[in-house]
C-alpha cells in the first residue's frame, strides 16, 4: 500500500468530523474555556441609570455659567445610595464615582476643579459645560441585545459581560470525550518497577495534556497487553464510554505483536486509510467504529507526539467547535538540511530569534523518534515536503512550532 500524503491524510480525517451537538448548562464560573453554544441576550441594561464617571459634584450647567459660581451642596449621592429628590436652581449634590446622577443634573464637576466654601457650599474653579462625567443608562449594553454569539470561545472578557448581563450560567457546547488506550506487554505506570524488559507507559500522559490543552475529555482505558481479548476489552470501554475519539498508543505497525489494527476490525472499526508519507508517525492508523473516530497512533513517543499535533489535535477541535489552531509559521534554517525522502519530514529543532526577527531553527543532529528528551527540549518541527532539495544554512523553512515562541 503506497504511502498517504500528509494533506491528504487530514482532508480525509477532517472530511467525517462534525462537531458534537451536545449541549451543558454550567455555573458561569466554570464556563472558561469553553465555547456558547446559544447567542447570549443581556437580561437588563447597563448602566442601568445615568451615572456619575467621576467623584464630585452633580449640578446643572446653567447654574454655573462662568469660573467662579457658587452652589449650595444638599446632599450626597455614592455608589450603591442614590440621592432621592430632584435638584433645585443653585444647588449641587455631592456625588461619587457609580452613583446614579440625580434628577435634574446635567453634569458632573471633578472635586479637583471646585473649592469648597463653607459646610455646604462651593465655587467652581473650572469652566462647566453640560454633560460631562455622565454615562448614560444602556451605554454599555441594553435589556435583550445580543452581546455574545453562539460559538465564542469563552474567556475572561466574555465572562464578565455575562456576569454583568445577570447570566449565573451558560449553555456550552459538552466537551469531545477522547478515550486513550496504551497497548503494549512492556509497558508500565510511571511509579513502577520495570522489570528487566520493560518501560515506562509515557505516552498517555502526553496525549492526554494535548487532548485538554484543544477543548477534549479524558478517558484513560490504561495499558492493555498485546492480546486481542485485552485490546478489546478496552475498545468496548470506550464505546460504552460514548468516547467521541479512540486514541490507541503502538501496536500500530506491521510487526507479530502488532495486533490492535485487527482487534479493531475485528470489533468493527472500518478502516479508512493506514500509513502516512510522513517521518516520524508512519504506521498511523485511521477509522471508524458506529461513529466513533479510531486514531491508531505510533508507540515511539515521539510519534505518537507529532501525530497527536498533526491529526488528534485537528479533529479534536472540530468536534469542540474551536478552530484550527494554526501552528505553522516561516522561519530559517540555522544547519544545512539534506535532500528529503518522500515522507514528510518534521525535525526536531531549538528556536531563537535574529537581530531582523526570523525565526531561526536549529535542527538536532539526533533524529530518533524514541528520543523523548530531545522533542522536550525542542520549540519547534521543521517541515521537509517530501523531495524538498538540500537546504543551506540561512534559507527559509517552515516551522511547526511546538508551544507559543515569543
Ligand atoms: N518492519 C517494520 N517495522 C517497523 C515499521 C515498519 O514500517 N516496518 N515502522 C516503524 C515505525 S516508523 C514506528 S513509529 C514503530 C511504531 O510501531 P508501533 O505503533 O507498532 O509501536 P510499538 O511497536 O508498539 O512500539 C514502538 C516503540 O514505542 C514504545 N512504546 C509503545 N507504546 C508506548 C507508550 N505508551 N509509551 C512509551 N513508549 C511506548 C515501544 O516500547 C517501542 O519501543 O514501528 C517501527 N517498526
Ligand atoms: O513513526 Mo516512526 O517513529 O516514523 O519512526
Amino acid at each position: 500500500m503506497a504511502l498517504l500524503p500528509v494533506p491528504d491524510a487530514k482532508a480525509r480525517l477532517l472530511a467525517s468530523a462534525r462537531p458534537v451537538d451536545g449541549i451543558e448548562t454550567l455555573p458561569l464560573a466554570d464556563t472558561a474555556a469553553r465555547v456558547l453554544a446559544f447567542d447570549i441576550k443581556a437580561k437588563l441594561t447597563q448602566p442601568p441609570f445615568n451615572s456619575s464617571a467621576m467623584d464630585g459634584y452633580a449640578l446643572r450647567a446653567v447654574d454655573a455659567p462662568q469660573i467662579g459660581s457658587e452652589l449650595t451642596v444638599i446632599g450626597t449621592a455614592a455608589a450603591g445610595r442614590a440621592f432621592e429628590g430632584p435638584l433645585g436652581p443653585g444647588e449641587t449634590v455631592r456625588i461619587f464615582t457609580g452613583a446614579p446622577v440625580p434628577e435634574g443634573a446635567d453634569t458632573i464637576l471633578i472635586q479637583e476643579d471646585a473649592e469648597k466654601i463653607g459646610d455646604d457650599s462651593i465655587r467652581t474653579t473650572f469652566q462647566v459645560t453640560g454633560g460631562r462625567h455622565i454615562r448614560p443608562r444602556g451605554q454599555d449594553f441594553a435589556e435583550g441585545e445580543t452581546v455574545l454569539k453562539a460559538g465564542t470561545l469563552i474567556d475572561f472578557s466574555h465572562l464578565t459581560v455575562a456576569a454583568a448581563m445577570n447570566h449565573p450560567t451558560l449553555p456550552v457546547f459538552r466537551k469531545p470525550k477522547v478515550a486513550i488506550l496504551a497497548t503494549g506487554d512492556e509497558l508500565i505506570e510511571p511509579g513502577g518497577n520495570p522489570g528487566p524488559a520493560q518501560i515506562i507507559a509515557s505516552n498517555t500522559f502526553g496525549i492526554a495534556a494535548l487532548v485538554r490543552d484543544n477543548g477534549g475529555e479524558v478517558l484513560d482505558l490504561g495499558i492493555a497487553p498485546d492480546r486481542q481479548d485485552a485490546i478489546s476489552a478496552a475498545i468496548k470501554r470506550a464505546r460504552d464510554a460514548g468516547a467521541d475519539i479512540l486514541v490507541t498508543l503502538g501496536g500500530a505497525s506491521v510487526g507479530d505483536h502488532d495486533l490492535v489494527q485487527a482487534t479493531l476490525k475485528a470489533s468493527g472499526m472500518e478502516l479508512d486509510f493506514w500509513r502516512i508519507a510522513m517521518r516520524p508517525g508512519k504506521p498511523l492508523m485511521v477509522g471508524s467504529l458506529d461513529g466513533m473516530h479510531v486514531l491508531g497512533l505510533p508507540g515511539n513517543p515521539v510519534a505518537s507526539m507529532v501525530t497527536g499535533m498533526l491529526f488528534l489535535e485537528p479533529l479534536l477541535r472540530r468536534l469542540a467547535h474551536l478552530p484550527e489552531r494554526r501552528r505553522e509559521v516561516d522561519g530559517i534554517t540555522a544547519r544545512p538540511l539534506r535532500p528529503n525522502d518522500q515522507r514528510q519530514d518534521y525535525l526536531r529543532a531549538k528556536i531563537t530569534r535574529d537581530e531582523l526577527g526570523n525565526l531561526v531553527a536549529e535542527a538536532n543532529p539526533k533524529q530518533d523518534s524514541s528520543m523523548m528528551k530531545i522533542f522536550a527540549h525542542a520549540d519547534g518541527l521543521i517541515v521537509r515536503a517530501p523531495h524538498a532539495p538540500e537546504l543551506a544554512a540561512g534559507e527559509p523553512c517552515r516551522i511547526l512550532l511546538i508551544r507559543a515562541f515569543d
